[in-house]
């Protein structure tokens, strides 16, 4: 089994996916949304690149009702019910509703790995499952940052290695490429407080002068929740068990 980090999608086509297991991390805030919205109830997370995809399929009934969410430049798109906020996807807002979602980074990168053969969501929430199940799975791994506007940045690099970290905790015998050994020093160097360390990226102060400094404590959370939200055919839904959904070593 092995690891690559892909710091940003930005040199990434849709063909490179193919056949890959790929996990998602934006921390800020996107996939921290995402498992916030499926681990709360939400029946599906519809991932899309552009604000007037996200209003065309809006209408569409989904088997229930569907939510228009996103932001742009940090702040809730007008007309669209919810944010990029986590604190706004309870399960009162939230339940059993599909949610179509546009953001700056994290919605894209899953539509550029929609290909994937298993794609998964991880923030810093759930990664002790997400690396327990890629375990499972036993097959090589694409750890995707979303980064910012196509670049590097820090707080989803500091995730990425962190997952490596977890995923050598169970199978230390795990075969690292350059990029995955960057980030696993990035995240050793990154401090004890995931909130002092978001607070000082540069995403974390922008967040905080736009009024979302609250985001930055729930995005900071560790290991609480073993919810796997998986992409399939379109959207983004809870990972029941091993059989369902995923393409294990087995089948
Ligand atoms: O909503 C966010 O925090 C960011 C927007 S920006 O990069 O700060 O403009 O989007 P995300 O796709 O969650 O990184
Ligand atoms: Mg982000």
């Amino acid at each position: 089994m092995k690891l690559n980090v892909h710091f940003s999608i930005s040199h990434l086509d849709e063909l490179y996916f193919t056949s890959r297991t790929t996990v998602i991390i934006d921390v800020l805030r996107a996939s921290t949304v995402i498992v916030t919205a499926i681990a709360n109830g939400a029946k599906e997370v519809i991932p899309v690149n552009t604000v007037d995809f996200a209003m065309k399929i809006s209408g569409n009934a989904f088997g229930g009702q569907t939510l228009l969410c996103g932001e742009r430049n940090t702040k809730k798109i007008e007309g669209f019910v919810l944010g990029n906020s986590p604190l706004e996807y309870t399960s009162d807002t939230i339940a059993g509703k599909s949610i179509i979602l546009f953001t700056t980074n994290g919605s894209k990168a899953f539509v550029k790995a929609k290909f994937s053969e298993n794609l998964f969501a991880a923030c810093f929430k759930n990664l002790p499952a997400v690396a327990k199940h890629l375990i499972e799975l036993n097959k090589d791994v694409e750890i995707v940052c979303g980064g910012t506007n196509g670049s590097f940045n820090y707080e989803d690099s500091v995730c990425a290695g962190k997952l490596v970290q977890e995923i050598k905790n169970l199978y230390p015998e795990i075969e690292l490429n350059d990029s995955s050994k960057a980030s696993l020093i990035i995240a050793k160097s990154s401090g004890k407080s995931l909130l002092k360390m978001l607070k000082e990226t540069e995403h974390g102060k922008l967040l905080i002068e736009n009024g979302f400094a609250d985001d930055l404590k729930d995005c900071a959370q560790y290991n609480v929740t073993d919810v796997i939200p998986y992409y399939i055919s379109g959207s983004i839904k809870k990972l029941d068990n091993l059989n369902n959904n995923t393409e294990s070593e087995n089948s």
